[in-house]
């Protein structure tokens, strides 16, 4: 996973890392986003149509080693799970490929993004920091909002708490190009729905819970029966557009199952392992390629800024 050549997305990277330290405090060796996180185990099982996308050597063995990382929202570790800002949650899946050898999905829990790059998305953190909620009327944020639909449209879209990680959809956003052994092409966006179905609390039930309600439930869950997942991904038509995160296909766009994520272990030494793993955004495997999003090669170099930080600490 090495860092972009282009120097102006390192120090975007650099200005994005110092402000979610600004908004969230710095918290040594643990994530600048995404800080409260808990890891697990598993195995992924591919579909037959897999085979036919994408020439991915997960998507043509029988099964594939993961590590599945469940999250909450925001640069705080102590957040608790059931604090409004805990959502969107996050859900970053590692195929272990071999040694040294693997490629990942970093998925969250709606299927949007408030900003089409990182310089937009720089702006509204910087006016996010700038606003007190208090006073909303005439702040940086309503001015951002007023200006940009898609940041509108995200922070509008309900996130309710799930009642479990395990019973929650999550969503990759940024389209992907996947290439078959025929060198055939589709664009596509993951997304990971839970078998057991969605299930989310009320205001009421998620402020009854604790603090530690979805890490607890998670690793309890594991421990007595596999929390299992379908991978599928969303299909592009010609036309469409992807390498835009803020711009939707259309909801009839076919829906092709990739296969099943099986999540049957805790992870042992779960602190010390969620410390040393950095996932990647950027798929790095042969018959899966970054498409021309922006936001993916900028999130490559910031997960590896902000994860050697705190490797380092
Ligand atoms: C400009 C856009 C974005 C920025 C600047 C950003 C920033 C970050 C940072 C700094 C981290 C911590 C990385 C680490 O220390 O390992 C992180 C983690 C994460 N982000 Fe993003 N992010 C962006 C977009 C997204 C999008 C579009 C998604 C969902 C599709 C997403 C989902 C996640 C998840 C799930 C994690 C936790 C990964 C883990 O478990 O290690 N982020 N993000």
């Amino acid at each position: 996973m090495p860092l972009p050549n282009d120097e102006r997305v390192v120090a975007l990277a650099n200005d994005l890392l110092a402000q979610f330290d600004a908004i969230f405090g710095v918290h040594p060796g643990f994530r600048a986003a995404h800080a409260k996180g808990a890891l697990m185990a598993g195995v992924f099982t591919p579909s037959a149509e897999a085979a036919k996308l994408s020439r991915a050597p997960h998507f043509n063995q029988p099964s594939t080693p993961v590590r599945v990382r469940f999250s909450n929202s925001t640069g705080v570790p102590m957040l608790p799970d059931n604090d409004a800002n805990a959502d969107p949650r996050g859900m970053a899946v590692r195929f272990v490929l071999g040694e040294h050898k693997h490629t990942d999905i970093v998925s969250h829990s709606v299927d949007a993004f408030p900003a089409r790059d990182g310089y937009e998305f720089l702006d509204f953190l910087k006016a996010v920091k700038a606003t007190d909620p208090a006073n909303f009327a005439g702040s940086p944020l309503e001015a951002f909002l007023g200006s940009h639909p898609a940041a509108l449209a995200f922070v509008q879209i309900p996130k309710p708490a799930p009642s479990s990680f395990a019973r929650e959809s999550y969503f990759g956003v940024t389209a992907m190009e996947f290439i078959n052994a025929d060198g055939a092409s589709r664009f596509g966006r993951y997304r990971i729905v839970p078998e057991e179905g969605n299930d989310f609390l009320t205001a009421e039930q998620a402020a009854a819970k604790d603090a530690n309600f979805l890490m607890d439930e998670i690793h309890a869950r594991v421990a007595a029966k596999p929390a299992k997942f379908t991978l599928a991904v969303q299909l592009a038509e010609q036309g469409d557009v992807v390498d835009d995160a803020t711009i939707h296909w259309p909801a009839e766009r076919e829906v092709l199952t990739l296969g099943t994520l099986e999540i049957n272990a805790v992870v042992p030494d779960d602190a010390a392992e969620q410390k040393t793993i950095i996932f990647d955004p950027i798929p790095r495997v042969d018959g899966i390629e970054a498409s021309a999003d922006p936001l993916l090669e900028l999130r490559a170099a910031i997960y590896l800024v902000s994860g050697r930080r705190r490797r380092s600490a």
